[in-house]
């Protein structure tokens, strides 16, 4: 029996199939894998048993990736599971800053009354927007969100610029021909009318805009952030906004400083809160952690490789190793020392990590404990497991 705890609210379309006989919901402290949205764990420290963190999402910054590799702990996210979700706020937000939505609402509901449509009439003026089509969008990241985006904007009749220098080959097929490349980040941010960011954020991507992109931009853009609020510098864009150097500011991320203001429209964190996308993460979620604690297999990890192979034999063996040399010889031959025939090795690694799955029939279950200990003997060892066929 598998003990999983969550975090934030997961939904049961995914949580249903943790299927009773085998896995135990929230019912020990004891976890053996974890799912959670966006609660905070960077100051958790993980216990030996957790083996396993799935993020029913994409944005993985509130896992400490570094205490997971060093205790092997497998982490997962689920890529584009809620991307239609973004994409479609993305261009809810941009139409409601565009066409002058929010001060119109706020006009209709103080304004009910007999002569209402006298004043409709005159304040027209007042709420003329401007259409997308025709303007240019400057979309940064080109990934399962960015993507969409994109695509969407070539849809609405915008003139698309994509920058994503590491784009993964497979994202470069999803994106439209017609979207234009940027040769350099500088001409995409000269030339966009809105500017949206879909990137993770890491060390490297701290405050990645900031006072001297928002400098490059016209004075009439609109800088929108669905990504992570420390993406966006947000004193940056105040002192930008309170200088007339930016029109305004869509965001995902509300921040006591940005708060109140007429050119500044902030969703509490909605981007993937729509019904169908919780559905999709969840889902997406519970499935890959059950091919890891069931089947030893590695679907969207982040920090090792992937690997998804069917069980086909009686018995599985996985370690988590320091991807360095002679680790295959070293694990072949304690399998030898036990007399174990290899029926079929596997072997991946990402960065600094591997994962080695050993697959046989004939296994000595008597001697288990002291075989898996010689494994885990080997100094470069992580962490070892032993799975029967489910
Ligand atoms: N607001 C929300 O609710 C919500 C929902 C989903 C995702 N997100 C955020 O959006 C981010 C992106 O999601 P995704 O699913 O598209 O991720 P993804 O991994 O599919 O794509 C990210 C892309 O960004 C590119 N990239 C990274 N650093 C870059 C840089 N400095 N310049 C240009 N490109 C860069 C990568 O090459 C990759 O193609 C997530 O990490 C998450 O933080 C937010
Ligand atoms: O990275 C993500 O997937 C989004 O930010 C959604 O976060 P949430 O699952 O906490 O709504």
């Amino acid at each position: 029996m598998y003990q999983i705890k969550t975090y934030n609210v997961i939904s049961q379309a995914g949580l249903k199939e943790l299927t009773p006989d085998q896995f135990a919901l929230n019912q020990s402290d004891q976890a053996d894998a974890i799912i959670l949205r966006s609660e905070n764990l960077l100051n958790t420290n993980f216990s030996s048993q957790v083996k396993a963190i799935v993020r029913a999402g994409a944005g993985y910054n509130n896992i400490p990736l570094d205490q997971a590799n060093e205790k092997g702990i497998a982490v997962f996210n689920t890529p584009g599971g809620n991307a239609n979700a973004v994409k479609e706020l993305v261009f809810f937000m941009m139409g409601v800053c565009a066409r002058e939505i929010y001060p119109a609402l706020n006009f209709s509901q103080e304004n009910i009354g007999a002569d209402v449509s006298l004043r409709t009439e005159a304040s027209k003026n007042s709420f003329r927007g401007t259409e997308l089509k025709d303007r240019t969008l400057g979309v940064i990241g080109l990934g399962h969100v960015g993507s969409l985006v994109a695509n969407l904007g070539l849809a609405y009749g915008m003139n698309v610029i994509g920058y994503d220098p590491s784009i993964h080959p497979d994202a470069a097929w999803e994106v439209d021909r017609a979207v234009k490349r940027a040769s350099n980040l500088s001409s995409l941010l000269k030339n966009c009318d809105y500017l949206t960011i879909h990137i993770p954020y890491n060390e490297d991507n701290h405050h990645f805009i900031g006072a001297s992109k928002l400098q490059m931009l016209k004075k009439t853009a609109v800088v929108m952030n669905f990504s992570r609020s420390g993406i966006v510098d947000d004193q940056a864009v105040l002192k930008a906004l309170d200088q007339k150097e930016l029109k305004f500011y869509l965001s995902d991320f509300p921040s006591a400083e940005l708060a109140g203001r007429p050119d500044v429209l902030i969703t509490p964190h909605l981007g993937g809160s729509t019904r169908e996308a919780e559905h999709t993460a969840a889902r997406m979620a519970v499935r890959q952690l059950k091919e890891f604690l069931l089947n030893g297999n590695l679907i969207n990890s982040v920090n090792l490789p992937e690997i998804n192979e069917p069980f086909s034999t009686d018995y599985r063996v996985t370690i988590v190793h320091h991807n360095i040399p002679n680790m295959l010889g070293q694990i072949s031959s304690i399998f030898g020392d036990f007399s174990i025939n290899i029926d079929r090795l596997s072997n991946r690694s990402k960065g600094d990590l591997a994962y080695t799955m050993v697959e046989v029939n004939d296994f000595p279950l008597a001697k288990k404990e002291e075989f898996l200990k010689a494994l885990q003997a080997i100094p470069s060892t992580i962490r070892t497991r032993f799975l029967e066929h489910p």
